[in-house]
């Protein structure tokens, strides 16, 4: 069985990841893609309130499952566009042990800090600071496959860019040039 592609869109909270995961669904006209979202598997946890301790360590396990899941998915063969935060080292480091590295297209998804304050105060459903806590961190690894500018750039034309890219994935990829740093 031929493992699935994964299309990896890593940025911070309002980058516009999964803006550019709905039309990627839309646009990708060749194989089944399932769109992967950590918020969603945050979104299944229970809603009983948990001591700072047991949610920190529930949230440590939703990570860990999620990357396990896309790995799971993409190893029967499903097309994945996975949608991400990768604001701590660790989480990077798991996903490069889990995931087959040269499935991976690995998408930065940037944009500027004040275009991400802007979102985040006119979206409301986000807490007041996030992104910026997140800025300098998401991207600190500094290596992609294909990267966008969401603060120049609107979903549908970020989506047609890592279309382009997805058939001539450069080789090695990110992924697998991150492995030997890293592991
Ligand atoms: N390229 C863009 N240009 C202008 N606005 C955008 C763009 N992409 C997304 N937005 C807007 O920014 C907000 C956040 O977008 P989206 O939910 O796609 O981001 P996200 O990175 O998935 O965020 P989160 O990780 O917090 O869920 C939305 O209101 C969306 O309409």
């Amino acid at each position: 069985m031929t493992a699935g592609r994964i299309i990896f869109l890593n940025g911070t909270s309002s980058s516009g990841k999964s803006s550019i995961a709905r039309e990627l669904l839309d646009i990708l006209d060749h194989g089944v893609f399932f769109h992967l979202a950590v918020d969603s598997f945050n979104a299944m946890r229970t809603k009983r309130d948990l001591a700072q301790d047991d949610l920190d360590h529930a949230l440590r396990r939703t990570r860990l499952g999620f990357h396990r899941s896309i790995a799971a998915m993409a190893a029967v063969g499903n097309d994945v566009i996975v949608d991400h935060v990768l604001s701590e080292p660790w989480r990077l480091i798991d996903c490069l042990t889990v995931l087959p590295p040269e499935n991976v297209l690995f998408v930065g998804v940037r944009c500027s800090l004040d275009e991400l304050v802007r979102r985040e105060a006119a979206r409301g459903d986000r807490p007041s600071g996030l992104a910026a806590l997140q800025y300098d961190l998401v991207h600190a690894h500094g290596d992609y496959d294909v990267e966008c500018d969401t603060s120049t750039a609107d979903p549908r034309e970020c989506a047609e860019l890592i279309k382009r890219f997805l058939p001539d994935r450069p080789t090695p990829t990110a992924f697998t040039r991150l492995r030997a740093r890293y592991l």
